[in-house]
């Protein structure tokens, strides 16, 4: 959608004409005209005089998300997609093994689905799907620019049942646009697309627990397979992958507890949301008091916390060379209902409404680590792209337009 506005137009009547395939979604205020259009970025508008106005289009919002398999990006996407009131659907009428999820506002696709590479083809060269050597990041730049600039894409898909490469499904341009996967920060090109970036930083304590808990408990692996599939992976894990975090605008970064010694379960999580400063249209949480140092543990007459209780700090730290703001959260709630307590007191959290961070938890209650600080913070940050993509939207709306003379 392009919304353009000439500001200045000067003797605006009933007559003014414009051809534009958008005509008809002509409207005037006062001294100012505004044209409704969808399609590319630039659209000239011409005046039955002489002037030619350019105008900026909305254009796609594109949010990079990154993580190692089996981090969270699903559930953080579904907790994204609630917060923008809508559910996502892999496209009606396509390839029942897409990985794209569509709602009325976003489209999310898996950068998995640029693998170059199939899973036969990994094997007999000796790479994995992390080494970069598998992916086609030419094609992911140039369909990631060309959907930002609002035009359709014939996006390839690797299909994770077969391990083979399949026919390309259409992407058309989204309102928002979320690639999540393996490598969105990895390129510089795709990474200097992006209108914000986040990265799920799971320690390997927990990344095991998680895959146990999922590999082998719904899928049926044993403990010795997840083992050496997670020790295959590392080094090219920490060479491509781990970097990215880095460039990241916020981080989620989950943590074994430092409530219980010595733990190893991996059931209670240390959270922190390490957020950069700076960033336009980006204004980090606190708690009670921006910029200060804060230890709070909130357990008491508002909040029921059973053994090993609730612990929350936040302060300004320092991320790669960046000045940073890091919320961090160790513990877990007992009842959602009483997060509204610990909602009240941090500020900054882009909510519409009093409330509205536990109401999205509550509504979810059946994610994943939804009694914890991933799912806090995986709320907050899905609060802080929808105000940021508001933001984002009307300035560009509302950006000034060049009128030159034809
Ligand atoms: N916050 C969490 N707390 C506890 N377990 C979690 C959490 N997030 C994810 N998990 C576990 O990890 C599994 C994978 O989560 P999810 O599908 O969201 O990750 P993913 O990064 O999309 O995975 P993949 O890339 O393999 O599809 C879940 O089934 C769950 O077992
Ligand atoms: O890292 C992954 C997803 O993020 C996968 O391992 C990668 O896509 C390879 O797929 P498959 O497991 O189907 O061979």
């Amino acid at each position: 959608m392009a919304v353009c506005t000439a500001y200045n137009v000067k003797s605006l009547n009933s007559s003014y004409s414009v051809s534009t395939p958008a005509k008809s979604h002509l409207g005037f205020h006062q001294n100012q005209v505004f044209f409704y259009s969808s399609g590319s970025k630039k659209t000239n508008y011409r005046r039955s005089g002489s002037s030619v106005i350019t105008c900026a289009d909305s254009g796609t919002i594109v949010i990079g998300l990154a993580a190692d398999s089996g981090c969270g990006k699903s559930t953080f996407m579904r907790r994204l997609t609630s917060v923008f009131g809508g559910a996502a659907e892999p496209p009606r009428g396509g390839n029942p093994d897409s990985n794209t999820l569509i709602s009325d506002t976003t489209t999310v696709i898996c950068l998995d689905d640029y693998h170059s590479l199939d899973r036969t083809g990994r094997k007999e060269k000796g790479v994995t799907a992390l080494d970069p050597k598998a992916n086609d990041f030419d094609l992911m730049y140039e369909q990631v620019k060309a959907i930002k600039e609002g035009i359709a894409v014939q996006k390839p898909i690797y299909n994770h049942v077969s391990g083979l490469l399949d026919p390309p499904e259409l992407i058309k341009p989204p309102k928002i646009l979320v690639i999540e996967g393996l490598h969105p920060m990895y390129d510089e090109r795709v990474r200097d697309l992006l209108d914000f970036s986040i990265y799920l930083d799971i320690s390997n304590e927990v990344k095991f627990a998680w895959k146990i808990q999922r590999d082998m408990a719904e899928r049926g692996h044993s403990l010795e397979s997840i083992k050496a599939s997670i020790e295959a992976r590392k080094p090219d894990f920490d060479a491509y992958i781990d970097p990215q975090k880095q460039y990241a605008d916020a981080v989620i970064e989950v943590l074994p507890t430092q409530l219980i010694p010595d733990d190893n379960e991996g059931k209670v999580l240390r959270v922190k949301l390490i957020m950069k400063e700076g960033v336009e249209f980006f204004s980090p949480v606190y708690l009670f008091d921006e910029g200060s140092t804060i230890s709070w543990i909130p357990c008491g007459r508002k909040l029921t916390c059973s053994y090993p209780g609730i612990k929350f700090a936040y302060g300004p730290d320092s991320y790669f060379g960046n000045e940073v703001s890091v919320l961090e959260m160790d513990g877990q709630f007992d009842r959602l209902d009483e997060l509204i307590y610990v909602e009240s007191h941090l500020s900054n959290i882009s909510t519409k409404f009093y409330g509205e961070v536990t109401q999205q938890m509550l509504k979810h209650s059946d994610f994943p680590g939804s009694n914890n600080g991933t799912g806090l913070f995986q709320t907050i940050v899905g609060l802080k792209i929808r105000d940021l993509y508001e933001q984002l939207t009307a300035t560009k709306a509302g950006a000034p337009l060049q009128a030159t003379k034809a």
